[in-house]
């Protein structure tokens, strides 16, 4: 886990003062590290009842997409909003440093699907937990999240009591 640890950037202020920004684009860069992350990222859910893989834009269709790949699974996506052409599903949240809206087109699951959601990072929970209402108003079940980073000093998890999380790197 350190040889990813070391792929991983502190940026100090970004987006605003305060933030430490965890900066992800040294692992995506390295194919040898993205393809090692990819691989522990899949281990917890192999073998498991899960009909499908949803990622939230933009850092998560990065890990989501692959995730989906290694799996051999639908990849949903959860977009940004204005962007989904078809009838779309919204829902707005607070992240750590703002707040914002994703939507999902109302065709992509049905309650036939166990989900697994995909992002690169947990913080306050917020995109999660909206990500997983989403999910659950289409009437699909969430089986499990899975995130690379975890900030484990704002205690995302605490609002998110009722799933199974796995993450790979905890700060
Ligand atoms: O746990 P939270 O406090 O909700 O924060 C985590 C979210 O924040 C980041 O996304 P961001 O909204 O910055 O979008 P991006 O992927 O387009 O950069 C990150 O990729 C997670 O989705
Ligand atoms: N500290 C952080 N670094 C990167 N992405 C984030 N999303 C929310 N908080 C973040």
């Amino acid at each position: 886990m350190q040889r990813l640890k070391d792929k991983i950037r502190d940026i100090p202020d970004f987006p605003k003062p305060g933030i430490i920004f965890k900066d992800i684009t040294p692992l995506a860069k390295d194919p040898a590290a993205l393809r090692l992350a990819v691989h522990y990222l899949v281990q917890p859910f192999l073998g498991r009842d899960i009909t499908a893989v949803a990622g939230m834009e933009a850092r998560g269709f990065i890990f989501g997409s692959l995730v989906a790949w290694e799996l051999n699974l639908p990849f949903i996506p959860l977009r940004k909003p204005g962007k989904l052409p078809y009838d779309a599903q919204s829902i707005s949240y607070d992240l750590e440093y703002g707040s914002a809206s994703l939507e999902i087109h109302t065709d992509a699951l049905n309650a036939n699907d166990r989900v697994l959601l995909i992002d690169d990072l947990l913080a306050t929970g917020g995109t999660a937990k909206a990500s997983c209402e989403l999910i659950e108003q289409l009437g699909a079940t969430v089986e499990a999240l899975g995130f690379v980073i975890e900030l484990d000093f704002i205690n995302g998890r605490k609002q998110l009591e009722d799933y199974e999380i796995h993450a790979l790197l905890h700060y």
